[in-house]
């Protein structure tokens, strides 16, 4: 496809999405914007953008499809932005937020004027945020979560999932309410439970020096996500407050019933609970094994290609570097997401790191 592609909001997901565009549609411009200017830098030096945009009127007028990709209340203000902006009468406009029913509330003015908005949701990410982080794999076998409203026209939603090939994500149509639904559940509550076992522990270790350092596999993988960006994460809770609400209220009496488990210390109910969480776990389409304590951990991210697992491995081989253990977190249906190898010492880490900059371009990190 041919046009003018104009990003605004230059982060983790505009940024990948820029990424992906540009892969399948290369006779496209990609513009961007973002009101953070070195986010805009990065972004034209890393290759991620072709042209930059002064301000959302410059880079709106001529674009055939506009991506807005800001924290959810930064994304309402603009599509209200945008709504009195003099735009090509056949744009579509886009959002990648991840909550759905107030962005879609806010495109109303858009609509009124007969331009196309489709909602969007990529449902993969990172807790890294910025356009560093941005990469063209991101979202692929990922669910990409589409709200069109009944009025849009299907043509548009097939040209929208046309740019958006690259992703090689797997669309789906749902509407507004039942997405902020159902991400609530397995997204957002995530979220809010991993930052409060976070705090917790940071209390707890006030007057207990040794319990950062003892906080190694489970808790890492249980927490990984409370890394996220406070901002964004502040955004989607305004915008899904009733949602969490019930499901903070649901979560409570869970807890109760685990306190009356302990309390009444019944062997079988307790082996109970964990084997049921077990069975339904496990037979999730993500399938990640094995919770191994690891205190010298290098996370790969690697793409979805066959053997790779045994290139990395033999790059530190070549290297003469020993692993203890190594494993796949699954971040998404089907998808390799990030290789987590482990280490005796810390000098090995980091010689293991340096050995995989050099001889590949995989993002690494201590997962922290
Ligand atoms: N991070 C994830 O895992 C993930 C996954 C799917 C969807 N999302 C959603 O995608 C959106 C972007 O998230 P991200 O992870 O890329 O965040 P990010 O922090 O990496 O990037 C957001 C960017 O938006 C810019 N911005 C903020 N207000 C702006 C404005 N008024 N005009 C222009 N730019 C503005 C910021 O400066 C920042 O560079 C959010 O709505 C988020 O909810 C995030
Ligand atoms: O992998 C992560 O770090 C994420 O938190 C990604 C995640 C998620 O909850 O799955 C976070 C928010 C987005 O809206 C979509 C994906």
């Amino acid at each position: 496809m041919k046009g003018r592609v104009f990003v605004i909001g230059l982060g983790l997901i505009g940024g990948s999405l820029a990424l992906c565009i540009k892969k399948e549609h290369p006779e496209s411009t990609i513009i961007g914007f973002d009101i953070n200017r070195e986010q805009v830098r990065l972004a034209k030096m890393l290759g991620v953008i072709d042209e930059t945009a002064e301000n959302i009127p410059d880079g709106s007028q001529n674009a055939d499809l506009i991506i807005v990709s800001a924290p959810v209340n930064d994304s309402k203000t603009i599509l209200k932005a945008l709504s009195t902006l003099p735009l090509k009468p056949d744009v579509i406009i886009t959002d990648t937020g991840s909550t759905k029913k107030i962005i879609v509330e806010n495109a109303a003015d858009l609509r009124d004027k007969g331009i196309t908005f489709i909602g969007g949701h990529p449902m993969a990410g990172s807790h890294k945020s910025g356009v560093s982080a941005a990469k063209d794999i991101l979202f692929e076998n990922a669910f990409y979560l589409l709200t069109p409203e009944e009025m849009v026209d299907i043509d548009k939603v097939d040209e929208l999932k046309g740019w958006l090939k690259g992703t090689k994500a797997k669309f789906l149509t749902i509407t507004p309410e039942n997405h902020d639904y159902l991400t609530g559940i397995v997204s957002h509550f995530p979220h809010i439970i991993a930052a409060s076992i976070v705090r917790q522990t940071e209390k707890l270790s006030e007057s207990e020096s040794l319990i950062p350092r003892l906080a190694a596999g489970g808790f890492r993988d249980i927490t990984r996500i409370a890394s996220s960006s406070p901002n964004m994460w502040k955004d989607i809770l305004l915008h899904n407050r009733e949602n969490l609400i019930a499901l903070l209220n649901q979560w409570q009496e869970e807890m109760e019933g685990v306190k009356e488990l302990l309390q009444t210390g019944n062997e079988r109910d307790i082996y109970q609970y964990f084997y049921q969480a077990k069975q339904y776990r496990d037979g999730l389409p993500i399938k990640e094994k094995g919770a191994i304590p690891a205190f010298y951990d290098l996370y790969v991210d690697i793409p979805d290609v066959p053997g790779i697992v045994s290139e990395v491995t033999g790059y530190l081989a070549k290297e003469n570097i020993s692993i203890t253990n190594i494993r796949i977190l699954e971040t998404r249906e089907d998808i390799i997401g990030v290789l987590v190898i482990s280490f005796q010492t810390e000098g090995d880490r980091q010689r293991a790191e340096k050995c995989i900059l050099t001889y590949t371009n995989y993002s690494t990190s201590n997962g922290s």
